[in-house]
């Protein structure tokens, strides 16, 4: 009994004594930011559990300035110049261990390595697959995806049904990048209610990843109990790496080019041996990053346009200049040459931002200073692409969907592009932003082709933040048919 009143006295005076030293004697005692957050990680584990912990940072930077303390070892900046120099294609900032190793099972992957070195090794086995001229070649299989999709929404249109966009979007990027990575469609498209396993296993996976970074515990335990096969525990990383395994076996059955044959031969070129384990790393970045964030950014686009008669008449117009027919398949420069249409998409990526989550790096050696602030080397310092995308003088009025933003003289136009990064920079920027960025195109202009608004069951969007964004209530929409 002694022994535990003793303990219990030196863990209360361990606890008073950290808050203590956070608060007032920390090297990050003077950087603005709620007292809370100060003390413990507690508080922006909060945050995230409340789902949109992003929003209301960008809130508390427009109270309290551009250095927020978050965490007691985590500033958050939205301050373009500082952004630079963490983001910047120069920058000695690595990825942040505690935030990013909770998004890996087995093996690091191109997403949460942190070593720079490593990292541009690792990047050029992967990099020719997602270069334009290759998306180019794999153009086909997107339209064939996108034709197959828009027949279904044809006939649940003729039928007066209502259709679920995120969902069905889901589907669509899930069968393009699993064709793209093992040669083999996963097969959704063909799913009536557009319901697929993998994403419950996504969902998972993503859903676990804010507990694993703040009690990096339980995922050793999972891990445990996962070896164990106490299959009641759920395991979305497990689930992935199942999933992730029967595409390999899959593709080695066949002789089509894969980005993952592609990326083993770079491999084998430089005498570079790939662990299972990578490699299944690899593909659960493939199912997590390559789906979720091009259907979020396609269902927000088309929520907005959808309730825009006006803008949503003048897409239609300019996408006919290329499309004679309903099934017509423009060439991607044809596509690319559409200002309005790049205005669209570019609208629907800055009001979405579907990847928002902040991104921490850490200080490196020797500190450094910024805005009258010292932060030691291994402080935190993070932002998101958000802060930048709804800034308000770059883009006023930032929550509202205007695409005629964007048609402005060069000049204008350079200015905000300087603010607009939601694929991130420099050598971490997404290795995916051509692939998403066809298949927006592709899919947007053969979506206005085809349909007319005629109605959106919910008129605002509620956007829950995991990994990447998804959306809650589903944009359910009814459709009309262009006939010519
Ligand atoms: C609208 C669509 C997309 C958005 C907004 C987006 C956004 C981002 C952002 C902001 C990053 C930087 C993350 C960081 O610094 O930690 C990133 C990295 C990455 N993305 Fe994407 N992404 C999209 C689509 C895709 C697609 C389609 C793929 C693959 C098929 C993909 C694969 C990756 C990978 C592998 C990385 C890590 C790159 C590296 O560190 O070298 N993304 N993405």
């Amino acid at each position: 009994m002694v022994y535990l009143t003793y303990g219990a006295i030196v863990v209360v005076l361990w606890f008073v004594g950290t808050c203590v030293y956070n608060v007032f004697f920390h090297p990050l005692k003077d950087i603005p930011g709620p007292f809370m957050a100060k003390i413990s990680r507690w508080w922006i584990f909060g945050l995230e559990m409340r789902g949109n912990p992003h929003v209301e940072i960008l809130d508390l930077h427009r109270k309290y300035g551009p250095m927020l303390r978050i965490s007691p070892n985590e500033v958050s900046t939205n301050d373009p110049e500082a952004s630079s120099i963490i983001y910047g294609q120069t920058s000695k900032f690595e990825k942040s261990k505690y935030f990013y190793r909770a998004f890996e099972d087995q093996a690091p992957n191109l997403f949460t390595i942190r070593d720079r070195q490593q990292h541009a090794k690792d990047k050029s086995l992967i990099s020719h697959a997602f270069s334009r001229a290759n998306i180019i070649q794999h153009e086909e299989s997107i339209y064939d995806k996108g034709h197959y999709l828009m027949d279904r929404f044809t006939q649940s249109a003729k039928d007066g049904q209502i259709i679920p966009l995120f969902a069905a979007f889901r589907c669509m990027t899930l069968d393009t990048i699993s064709e793209f990575a093992f040669g083999k469609s996963a097969g959704a498209l063909q799913l009536g209610d557009y319901k697929s396993a993998i994403f419950e296993a996504i969902d998972k996976a993503t859903n676990s990843v804010p507990f694993f970074q703040h009690f990096p515990i339980l995922r050793e335990l999972l891990r445990w109990a996962s070896y164990y096969n106490l299959s009641a525990v759920p395991n979305g990383f497990l689930e992935l790496a199942q999933i992730s395994g029967s595409g390999f076996q899959q593709m080695h059955t066949t002789e089509t080019w894969t980005m993952f044959k592609n990326m083993m031969s770079a491999a084998e070129k430089k005498s570079r041996e790939l662990t299972k384990e990578h490699l299944i790393s690899e593909a659960i970045v493939m199912f997590v990053a390559g789906t979720d964030t091009t259907a979020a950014a396609l269902a927000v686009t088309l929520h907005h346009l959808l309730q825009q008669p006006d803008i949503y008449r003048r897409l239609q117009d300019e996408v006919r200049t290329v499309m004679p027919t309903l099934d017509s398949r423009p060439t991607v420069p044809e596509l690319d040459a559409l200002p309005f249409l790049n205005a669209c998409v570019k609208e629907g990526l800055r009001i979405s931002c579907p990847s928002r989550t902040r991104l921490p790096r850490t200080v490196p050696a020797n500190g450094w200073s910024f805005g009258g602030y010292y932060l030691p080397a291994g402080t935190e310092v993070s932002a998101t692409p958000l802060y930048a995308l709804y800034d308000e003088v770059m883009f006023p009025a930032p929550t509202t969907y205007t695409p005629t933003r964007w048609l402005v003289d060069e000049d204008q136009k350079r200015e905000m592009s300087a603010y607009f990064h939601p694929f991130s920079r420099g050598t971490r920027q997404c290795v995916g932003q051509t692939l998403s960025l066809i298949e927006q195109k592709i899919v947007l202009s053969m979506f206005v082709r085809r349909f007319n608004p005629q109605e959106v069951m919910r008129k605002n969007l509620n956007i829950q933040e995991r990994i990447t964004i998804v959306l809650d209530d589903e944009v359910d929409v009814r459709l009309g048919l262009v006939t010519d």
